[in-house]
């Protein structure tokens, strides 16, 4: 059966690598090119033979019907326009397109089971940041169904692997740093992927607010997020507007007992569970969503959205 070209600009990175390793076993993709910044000319072992990456200006951009851009940000949004004039689709994993990055141009944002239906028709789609990702798809039944007491403060605290921050070298990322290690960073509500997540649960609920705490574990990859969030009125069942609003889904799972990252690592899920809070004032509940920052949180998430973008099942090509 033809396959269909698509090209990697960033491949060398982290999410660029996870990709491009996807499309290599995608029953109906095939690796137009790769590219590299530092890292060009250097060869990337995937299954079926090794790429070997090219210079991003030098990617072929006219024999891609779809680029995902895997960029750094900033240096991403230039690109996106680059492959767009070539005639291709993009998928741009970076924030500059980004709901609540102020970019000039709204485009889809890409948090595939809130929006597919214009993913599906969409030239360009912001694919979400994975932190937002985590606690956008927690939070999407509660919003949806306006269930958030009004003019709450909804908290967010969340645990993220190294690998969250890209490969550039960090002294903080150090392995002696990181090891054996647990700490906040971004806080008093001032990490970038606040204003993304506020932009999107804005959309839905206009008085609900965020507070948003960032840590960094002592892991490769995975995010766990712990949200609690003030109701209007006790819930009879808690899991029931998770149950209901993802019945079908693919890639989400709604479960009883609480997630675990060595559930989700290297699969394109959200895994989802919720406890009633006891013992305070206000009707509340935890709500436990866990994804792995490199598949659900980016390449995985980047495929879902492309193969709506290009005609074919959702679920092709992505590891469940
Ligand atoms: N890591 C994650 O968990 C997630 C990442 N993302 C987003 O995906 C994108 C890639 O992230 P990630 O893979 O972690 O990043 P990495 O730092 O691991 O990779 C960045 C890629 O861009 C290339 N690059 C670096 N600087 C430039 C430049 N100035 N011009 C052109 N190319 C450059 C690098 O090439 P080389 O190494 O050869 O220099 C590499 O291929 C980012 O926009 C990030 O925000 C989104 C969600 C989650
Ligand atoms: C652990 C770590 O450092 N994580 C990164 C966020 C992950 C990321 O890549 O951000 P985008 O999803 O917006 O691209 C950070 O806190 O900046």
């Amino acid at each position: 059966m033809h396959k269909i070209p698509v090209g990697v600009l960033g491949a060398s990175g982290y999410a660029g690598r996870e990709l491009s390793a996807f499309i290599a076993q995608h029953p109906r993709l095939t690796l137009a090119f790769a590219t590299a910044n530092a890292q060009r000319g250097e060869t990337l072992e995937l299954p079926g033979g090794a790429v070997t990456f090219i210079a991003t200006d030098d990617a072929p951009l006219a024999s891609a019907e779809l680029v995902f851009s895997s960029l750094p940000h900033g240096a991403s949004a230039e690109w996106v326009a680059r492959a767009r004039a070539a005639g291709a689709r993009v998928v741009d994993l970076s924030t500059d397109l980004r709901i609540g990055n102020g970019a000039a141009e709204a485009v889809p944002y890409g948090l595939t089971e809130w929006t597919r239906e214009a993913v599906r028709s969409a030239r360009v789609v912001a694919n979400p940041g994975c932190y937002p990702t985590s606690a956008l798809l927690a939070l999407l039944p509660l919003l949806e169904r306006d269930l958030i007491a009004s003019g709450a403060t909804v908290s967010i605290s969340s645990a993220s692997g190294v690998t969250g921050a890209g490969l550039s070298p960090r002294l903080d990322l150090l392995f002696g740093e990181v090891t054996e290690n647990y700490r906040a960073y971004g806080v008093g509500n001032s990490h970038r992927h606040l204003n993304e997540m506020r932009a999107a649960v804005q959309l839905l609920a206009r008085d609900v607010d965020l507070l948003f705490t960032p840590h960094l574990l002592p892991i490769a990859r995975g995010i766990l997020s712990t949200i609690t969030v003030p109701l209007r009125a006790p819930l009879a069942d808690p899991l029931e507007p998770w149950r209901t609003r993802y019945a079908g889904e693919p890639f989400i799972e709604v479960v009883d007992a609480l997630p675990e990252l060595r559930q989700v690592q290297r699969r394109n899920v959200a895994r989802i569970a919720v406890r009633r809070v006891e013992h305070v004032r206000t009707p509340t509940l935890q709500i436990f969503s866990a994804i792995d920052n490199l598949v659900k949180g980016a390449a995985g998430q980047a495929l879902q959205n492309a193969n709506l973008m290009l005609g074919l099942d959702e679920t092709l090509g992505l590891p469940r």
